[in-house]
């Protein structure tokens, strides 16, 4: 009964709300606050020092776009790594593809993992696949101790640069993507709004076209949950076989039911493809050069 209002000083003067049936958990980790409550239209809601993270209703656009934007754009991806995400959401997404042989997750607060497979079954579904590996631990110091090439993918799914997830938006850290990966290998990162955050995605454009010798897009997609109703994507390859992000070479079928869980409710190849056009003001900011 009442009302949750995402404030935040990351969006000065705009606050969405979601009404609130019941509390359902709140607790402290490590590294955040941690809450779970019941909303009235969307379902159960997860949120992380006032930030929210996903709701039930509407995470399947991010988790969707997240990881097939990367994973359909190369032939057959093999060895993915997803940098936070601990609420299980992308593993979910991974394992539909049947080129995968191991996944492995680095993601730094366990209590965002405990929490997400006791209120969100149906998003923490993703550990059970046996590809999957989980290191709780910090995504750079993670990085560092990768062989260079070992990786086809990496996703960042991290929160926002206020934060643990502060150093998920600087050029160290895409320097060491960019050495785990393979060459033409893929890297999708969680890369905020362009109605809220333009100046730091041009920072996370020019950084990544400093580190990322194949091509650099940003895409983005609509999540009515998060401020301003939509989400960015920085898409990035490494230097070798070219690769074509607005031409989806590994297409996944939406009607594809594998043993894996549900159809996509939101990815197709179409959605793909329109992901990477932009508003005017946002092309002559960090558009194609
Ligand atoms: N697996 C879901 C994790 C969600 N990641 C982020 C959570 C915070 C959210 N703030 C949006 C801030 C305005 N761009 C972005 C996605």
């Amino acid at each position: 009964p009442g009302w949750f209002s995402e404030i935040s000083s990351m969006w000065p003067g705009e606050a969405h709300s979601l009404k609130v049936e019941k509390i359902l958990f709140q607790g402290k980790s490590d590294y955040q606050n941690i809450m779970v409550f019941q909303s009235s239209t969307y379902g159960k809601v997860l949120v992380l020092d006032g930030v929210i993270q996903l709701t039930e209703r509407d995470e399947c656009a991010y988790q969707e776009m997240i990881t097939h934007l990367p994973l359909c754009s190369i032939p057959n991806p093999r060895k993915v790594l997803v940098i936070g995400g601990g609420d299980g959401g992308v593993l979910r997404e991974v394992a539909r593809h049947s080129s995968v042989e191991k996944i492995d997750i680095c993601e730094i607060d366990n209590m965002v993992v405990d929490v997400s497979k006791q209120y969100f079954p149906d998003v923490a579904v993703g550990y059970e696949d046996p590809r999957v590996t989980l290191h709780i631990g910090d995504g750079v110091a993670f990085l560092k101790a990768v062989p260079e090439g070992t990786y086809d993918a990496v996703i960042v799914d991290s929160s926002d640069p206020i934060g643990p997830a502060q150093e998920l938006f600087e050029k160290p850290f895409f320097e060491l993507v960019a050495k785990s990966l393979r060459p033409g290998g893929v890297v999708c990162t969680q890369a905020e709004s362009i109605w809220l955050h333009m100046d730091i995605i041009e920072d996370i454009v020019s950084n990544c076209r400093q580190t990322f010798k194949g091509s650099v897009n940003y895409a983005w997609t609509t999540v009515p949950t998060y401020p301003s109703g939509m989400i960015g994507f920085m898409l990035c390859s490494t230097e070798g076989p070219p690769v074509d992000f607005k031409h989806p070479v590994n297409p996944i079928d939406e009607n594809e039911c594998q043993k894996s869980v549900r159809p996509l409710k939101f990815y197709n190849s179409e959605i793909h493809a329109a992901a990477f056009c932009l508003p005017s003001f946002a092309k002559r900011k960090i558009g194609p050069k």
